[in-house]
């Protein structure tokens, strides 16, 4: 974010040379109706050889798309059959497995292949009746770890309580299990799902388990370390749900044990639901192309395939179709704004800007210089396209909700500017919780809970008309802001911005180096989450499905500003590629 700069009204463009910019010489792979096999569409004019393609400009080959429906129709999808008649084997293996710990193993194993979607009802009765079941006392801690893990991630409030007959008198865990490997493996996988308060238990395992496991790791089969690894490295419950199945789909063909049906059922998925986001990538892109917002402004951000990365991050499951398309806009014309308000607009302007949105009305377009017009009636019209929608789908009328979130992220960016025009400096709070609105977060939850609309109600709508917002959205947008700010500090000291949560963190902390402000906010990070863990198992103020998504917003906010070397992808683009235009070829 950045709120007080040295210098004024640079115009760097961030535009189409920049990381993500429409030069991307990846191929969409399409099926047009009826054709019986794919073709590739090149973004670029360097192809790669050995497929049927048609190169062409990269917006000219996919507007020239556009006529096709959006989505491929299943009569023609030829996996469609084989992949129904896999799902069909894996919910009858589901029903048959008949050990409880089993049972749970294989649901694990479904999720993490990222096809739990499909069997969501057989998996949810499952975990319904290992939640009323008395957890049996011969039970080992791996089986009681497991069992902890699947009912807290998919939103049952097991207790922790039940990891106490492996401590002593003392609360210790008991130190025997030490060579339970196993056990202290689950264990460690276990403590990422803690709640706010009262989980002392699972801290004290954290102390028990992540020294004796690192010291076992070396002794472990190849397969298990490379998974604990990978546990230790980053847990399962924070990953970016698409690309963790595409990574585990890759590690998961490797295992001498692994489940054919399994395998094949999740390496078709995986194919089938990219070419489903290729269909949506084609349909932003020729929205965007057509507004033409940054033809006219060409000092903004011209970057649909990274707005469109964080909608797949936010909405992972494949019937959010229309859902990520309608995002990955608001994203799109909210990074025009925040250019505006970060390095283009001058001081007059933006409350002139400010001032047109709190009122709302096209009539108060005129007072605004023309540069900022365009942006402003593309706002205005968006909006009022996904009101129509929601209100033809579900008969809710929702402008007050979502504009109120714009004029709440705008307001945002117009304090970052007071802030950075008088020279003061906000205390941490006020900054953290200002750049949770001008991240977008309140806008982009708001806007899914009425897309989304499953469980909307009088009440719940009605919490988001009033401060603060639900625990849910602003928690999940804490972890965002924080992660914007440990990715892009370097880029913003650079561009001479004073503050940063980085240097508040030092400030107030008394930190001396950036290091350890880093150390601090990743500390403030893993708080969030356990107050996101909290929201999801008692679903209090919000419906089930927006938890899971602001859950997602967390998770794809460090995917996309975390960039340091990582041993699967190194970067943003290397995501974009895998998840988006890479076919999986097991
Ligand atoms: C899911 C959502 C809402 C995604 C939008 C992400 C975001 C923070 C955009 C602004 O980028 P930035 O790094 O330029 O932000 P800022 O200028 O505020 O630091």
């Amino acid at each position: 974010m950045g709120c007080i700069r040295s210098t004024t009204h640079t115009s760097t463009n961030y535009g189409i040379n920049s990381r993500l910019g429409l030069s991307f010489p990846v191929p969409i792979i399409y099926r047009p109706a009826g054709a019986s096999r794919n073709i590739s569409i090149y973004m670029s004019s360097s192809a790669a050889p050995n497929v049927t393609q048609v190169v062409v400009g990269a917006n000219d080959a996919l507007l020239q798309y556009t006529h096709q429906p959006m989505l491929i129709p299943s009569e023609v999808d030829a996996d469609t059959e084989r992949r129904d008649y896999l799902l069909e084997k894996a919910r009858q293996e589901l029903s048959r497995t008949t050990k409880p710990t089993d049972k749970l193993k294989l649901i694990d194993m479904i999720q993490r292949l990222g096809i739990g979607f499909y069997l969501e009802d057989d998996i949810n009765a499952i975990l319904r009746t290992q939640f009323s079941v008395n957890v049996i006392d011969e039970e080992d801690l791996s089986a009681t770890g497991l069992r902890f893990r699947m009912l807290r991630q998919n939103s049952f409030p097991i207790s922790s309580d039940i990891f106490k007959r492996f401590q002593d008198q003392n609360e210790k865990f008991d130190e025997t299990l030490t060579n339970d490997t196993l056990g202290v493996i689950e264990l460690v996988r276990s403590i990422i799902h803690g709640e706010p308060k009262g989980e002392e238990i699972l801290e004290e395992a954290m102390e028990f388990s992540k020294t004796r496991l690192k010291r076992s790791l070396s002794s472990l089969p190849a397969q298990i370390k490379a998974d604990v690894g990978q546990a230790l490295e980053l847990p399962t419950h924070l990953r970016m749900a698409r690309l963790e199945a595409r990574r585990f789909i890759e590690q998961y063909a490797t295992q001498s044990d692994h489940n054919p049906i399994l395998l094949e059922l999740a390496t078709l998925d995986y194919n089938h639901v990219q070419s489903q986001h290729q269909m949506e990538l084609v349909e932003i892109t020729r929205w965007w192309k057509q507004l033409g917002l940054v033809d006219q402004l060409s000092f903004a951000r011209d970057r649909p395939l990274e707005c469109f990365l964080w909608t797949v991050g936010l909405l992972p499951e494949p019937k959010y179709s229309s859902c990520r398309i309608e995002l990955a806009k608001t994203i799109a014309v909210l990074l025009v704004i925040d250019d505006i308000f970060d390095t283009y607009g001058k001081m007059d302007d933006l409350i002139l800007f400010t001032d047109a949105i709190q009122r709302w009305d096209l009539g108060a377009m005129e007072s605004l210089p023309e540069y900022m017009k365009i942006c402003y009636m593309a706002l205005y019209n968006l909006t009022n396209e996904i009101c129509y929608k929601v209100l033809k789908e579900n008969g809710w009328t929702v402008l007050p909700y979502l504009k109120s979130s714009w004029i709440d992220m705008i307001e945002g960016f117009m304090v970052e500017a007071k802030w950075f025009n008088g020279g003061c400096a906000p205390n941490l709070e006020e900054y953290v919780e200002n750049g949770v609105s001008t991240a977008g977060s309140y806008m982009a939850l708001v806007h899914l809970f009425f897309l989304i609309g499953e469980g909307v109600t009088e009440q719940n709508a009605q919490l988001l008309m009033k401060k603060p917002y639900p625990k849910a959205f602003s928690s999940a947008g804490r972890i965002l802001r924080l992660w914007d700010d440990l990715g892009t500090a370097k880029e913003e000291q650079e561009r001479g911005d004073l503050a940063s949560s980085i240097n508040l963190f030092m400030k107030e902390r008394n930190l001396a180096t950036e290091e350890e402000g880093r150390e601090c906010i990743l500390e403030d990070i893993y708080g969030y989450w356990k107050d996101l863990n909290g929201e999801l198992v008692s679903q209090k103020e919000m419906p089930l499905a927006i938890i899971k998504v602001a859950l997602n917003m967390a998770r794809a906010s460090q995917v996309v500003y975390k960039h340091e070397e990582d041993s699967y992808f190194s970067n943003v683009d290397n995501y974009v590629q895998a998840l988006l235009f890479t076919p999986l070829i097991i």
